[in-house]
């Protein structure tokens, strides 16, 4: 496969064509996740769950991610490859430069931010310096202890309003993508519709320009709370590269997700 860049993200997008994206933190299965056709491969801060056993994502390094990154980038050389940067990473713009620089050294062509207005200034300035950036609103895990746990957000007309908001914000600062997390599929297909850039969702239904799910979901070999909007591809198939495959075309296809891994 050629490699997959920004432009050819976007020209998906305005093909109609649906974007795979899927977590992955070795060479092993970002090689398995490539060959098949994933799209797009992210280095979540997720490890921090289903890697470290962790409760939530706060504990993740950015060396962490930047270990896993060279793992995913060994195995698939061609793939579009996203880094989290993790929790308080990026909470000045100097600490956002500080750690943005191994992530993409480790072979990252992007890195992924959680939040909204205050990222303005930092999305602008790291797309000048050389670094493109996803953006990721709705549920943001890293602010878990700010919500009060994993809830969908944009219930309510106002929230949601205020999230449109923030992904037309942070397409004119500069993000080349977007993900949006856990929030009714209405405001998800509102957002998709608004922006030029790709909106990759998550729990936010199927009229959005992607999917991305936890790789561990997907298997089904996540342990603890599984969310509602994740599928196990493999109890269906029996096989990894079939389950991979069927989430690729079910994705392409709109059969995922489905009204019962969708909110409103
Ligand atoms: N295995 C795994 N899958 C994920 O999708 C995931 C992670 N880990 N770790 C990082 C974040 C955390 N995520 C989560 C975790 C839990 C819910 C959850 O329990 N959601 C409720 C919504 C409840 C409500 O407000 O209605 C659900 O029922 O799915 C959602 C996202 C998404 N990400
Ligand atoms: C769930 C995705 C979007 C993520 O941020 C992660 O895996 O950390
Ligand atoms: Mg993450």
């Amino acid at each position: 496969m050629a490699k997959i860049t920004t432009s050819a993200l976007l020209k998906l997008k305005q093909q109609g064509e649906k974007i795979t994206a899927l977590t992955a933190y070795d060479a092993s299965f970002a090689k398995l996740f490539a060959d098949a056709g994933v799209e797009v491969l992210l280095i979540g801060d997720s490890l921090g769950m289903v890697l470290q056993g962790h409760p939530d994502t706060l504990p993740v390094s950015t060396a962490e991610i930047a270990y896993h990154t060279r793992c995913v980038r060994a195995g698939a050389p061609q793939a579009f490859v996203i880094a989290d940067m993790p929790f308080m990473s990026y909470a000045t713009m100097e600490q956002a430069f500080a750690n943005a620089t191994p992530l993409m050294q480790a072979g990252a062509n992007m890195v992924k931010l959680e939040g909204g207005e205050f990222l303005l200034p930092t999305i602008k300035a790291l797309t000048e310096r050389g670094v493109p950036v996803c953006g990721h609103i709705g549920l943001t895990p890293q602010s878990v202890h700010v919500f009060g746990g994993f809830k969908v957000q944009g219930r309510d007309s106002a929230a949601a309003d205020h999230i449109l908001q923030q992904a037309i914000e942070l397409e004119q600062a500069g993000a080349q993508l977007l993900v949006v997390e856990c929030i009714p599929s209405a405001l998800a297909k509102r957002i998709s519709e608004a922006l030029r850039i790709p909106v990759i969702g998550i729990g936010a239904g199927v009229d959005t320009d992607g999917q991305i799910l936890v790789m561990h979901d997907l298997l089904g070999i996540s342990s603890g709370y599984i969310p509602k909007f994740s599928k196990n591809f493999l109890q269906e198939t029996g096989d990894i590269k079939r389950a991979i495959s069927q989430y690729i075309s079910d994705v392409k296809q709109s059969a995922f997700p489905g009204a019962e891994h969708s909110f409103n």
